[in-house]
C-alpha cells in the first residue's frame, strides 16, 4: 500500500494534466467537438465486429460466473495498480454489478451502433465525475484480460482474446473521444441542501441549490453523490420543473443500509453538500396535437411524474390529462397535498390514487397497472411512465393492448 501523498502526488498530476486540456481546448486547441465522425470511423475500422459479437458471447460461457470474473479484475487491478483504489467506491459490489451490466448489454448490442454509441458516450463522459482519465483506461484493460485468461483457463483461445481486445479498444477510444468533448462542462456541480424532509422511516423528500445555473428539463434525472459516500452516484428525477428560486427537488426511497439512498435519507440533512451531474434523459413532454396525457407513477417514481405535471401547468393550455399515481399502502402515498392543490386548481386534471390492497376510499385497490387498465381504452393518449422497472414493463404492455401507440409512450 502506498502512502496517501503519493496518492496525492498522482491525482494532482492527473488534475494539471486535465487543466491543460481544458485550456487548451479553450484557446480552441485541437479537442475534438462533435463525435459522430470519429465513432463512424472506428466502426469503420472495425470490420470483424459482428464476428467478435459471437466470439465475446462464446467467450462468457467460459467465464461463468462473470460477476465474479469481474471481481477477480479489481482485485488485479488495485494488486497492481494501489494508487487507484480511492477512484472506486469503498464497496465494490454495486460497481461490480454495474460493470457486468454495462457488459452484457454491450456485447448484447455490438450490432446496433445506433444504440451502442451514445450508452458509450453517455458512460465516458459519467467516468469524468469519478475522476477516471484516457491513462486509466490501460490498467482497467490489462486487469480484464488477466482475469478472463485466468478464468478461461485451457478453454481460452487467441480468437476470444483478440475479439476481446478489439472490443475493449473501440469503448476506451468512444468513451475518451467523449469524455474530450465534454471537456469544457463541468463533470459535476455542487449544491447544498436547503430542505430535507422526512416522510416515513425509509422516504425523504429534499431540495438542493447548485452553486451555478443548472439546465434540465421536466421529467429528466441527475446523478447524485454525497461526500459521506465518495464515489457512489446514483440517479434520482428531478421533481419539479426549472424554477426561478433555481431549487431542484429530489424523491428518495432508502433500499439498503449504506447505499446512497439510506444516506440522503437518514444521514444527509439541511447545510451538506451534494454533487450534482448533468441531467439525463429523454421523457420530456412532447405533445402530440390533439391527444390527452397519461401520467402514471409507482412508488418515488412519482418525481418526475410530478415535474411533468408542473410543466404541463405552466403551459397556457394544458391538454386533458389523468395523473395516476400508485403505492403499495395508504402511509405510502406521499406528497398528497401538493397532487391535491394541483387537483382543485385545475379543471384539465383527474388525479387517480390507488393502493396495491384493500380498499380505503377514495383511493382505488390495485397496483397502478391495474387501476390504469381497468377505465378500458386509452387511445388518443401520449403516456409517460415511472416507477419500479416491472411496473414499467407491465404498464407499456397494457397501454399497447389498450389503444396507446408505443412511439407515444415514455419511460427512462
Ligand atoms: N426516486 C426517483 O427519483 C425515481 C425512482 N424511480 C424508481 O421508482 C421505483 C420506486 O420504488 P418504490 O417507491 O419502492 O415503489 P414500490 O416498489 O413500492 O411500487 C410502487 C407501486 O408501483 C406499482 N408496481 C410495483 N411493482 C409492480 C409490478 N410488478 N406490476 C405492476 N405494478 C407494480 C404498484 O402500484 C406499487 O404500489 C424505484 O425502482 C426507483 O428506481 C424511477 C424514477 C425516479
Amino acid at each position: 500500500m502506498r502512502e496517501p501523498g503519493v496518492r496525492n502526488d498522482y491525482h494532482s498530476l492527473l488534475n494539471l494534466h486535465h487543466s491543460m486540456l481544458l485550456r487548451r481546448s479553450m484557446r480552441g486547441g485541437p479537442v475534438p467537438k462533435s463525435q459522430d465522425g470519429q465513432a463512424v470511423a472506428l466502426l469503420d475500422a472495425w470490420p470483424q465486429r459482428l464476428t467478435d459479437q459471437r466470439l465475446l458471447r462464446e467467450s462468457l460461457a467460459l467465464v461463468e460466473p462473470f460477476s465474479d470474473t469481474a471481481m477477480d479484475l479489481y482485485t488485479t487491478l488495485f494488486r497492481d495498480g494501489p494508487h487507484l483504489r480511492p477512484l472506486f467506491p469503498s464497496s465494490l459490489v454495486a460497481q461490480r454489478d454495474h460493470l457486468v451490466s454495462s457488459m452484457l448489454r454491450l456485447i448484447g448490442d455490438l450490432d446496433k451502433p445506433e444504440v451502442i454509441v451514445p450508452f458509450l458516450e453517455q458512460l465516458g463522459q459519467a467516468h469524468r465525475r469519478l475522476g477516471v482519465r484516457a491513462i486509466h483506461f490501460e490498467p482497467f484493460g490489462a486487469a480484464l484480460l488477466e482475469a478472463l485468461r485466468t478464468r478461461g483457463g485451457i478453454a481460452w483461445r487467441t480468437e476470444h482474446d483478440q475479439a476481446w481486445q478489439r472490443t475493449y479498444r473501440f469503448v476506451t477510444q468512444v468513451m475518451s473521444n467523449a469524455a474530450q468533448a465534454a471537456l469544457a462542462t463541468p463533470a459535476y456541480v455542487s449544491a447544498a441542501v436547503v430542505h430535507h424532509q422526512q416522510i416515513s422511516s425509509n422516504l425523504a423528500i429534499l431540495r438542493v441549490r447548485p452553486a451555478q445555473p443548472y439546465a434540465y428539463q421536466a421529467g429528466q434525472y441527475a446523478t447524485l453523490e454525497s461526500p459521506y459516500l465518495p464515489n457512489t452516484w446514483r440517479c434520482y428525477s428531478m421533481a419539479n420543473p426549472p424554477s426561478e428560486d433555481g431549487l431542484l427537488e429530489f424523491h428518495v426511497r432508502a433500499t439498503g443500509a449504506g447505499q446512497l439512498s439510506d444516506v440522503l435519507v437518514n444521514k444527509v440533512n439541511v447545510g451538506d453538500e451534494l454533487r450534482l451531474g448533468p441531467a439525463r434523459g429523454s421523457m420530456t413532454l412532447a405533445p402530440t396535437p390533439g391527444n390527452g396525457v397519461l401520467l402514471i407513477a409507482g412508488g418515488t417514481g412519482l418525481a418526475a411524474v410530478r415535474a411533468l405535471l408542473g410543466e404541463l401547468a405552466l403551459r397556457p393550455s394544458p391538454p386533458p390529462t389523468w395523473l395516476f399515481f400508485g403505492a403499495r399502502t395508504w402511509g405510502e402515498l406521499y406528497d398528497l397535498e401538493t397532487l391535491e392543490a394541483y387537483n382543485a386548481r385545475h379543471p384539465w386534471l383527474r388525479l387517480v390514487l390507488a393502493i396495491d390492497e384493500g380498499v380505503a376510499y377514495p383511493y382505488e385497490s390495485g397496483t397502478v397497472v391495474d387501476v390504469v387498465a381497468r377505465r378500458g381504452s386509452w387511445a388518443g393518449h401520449d403516456a409517460y411512465l415511472c416507477g419500479p422497472s416491472a411496473m414499467v414493463t407491465a404498464m407499456k404492455g397494457r397501454l399497447a393492448e389498450l389503444g396507446v401507440q408505443p412511439d407515444r409512450i415514455w419511460h427512462d
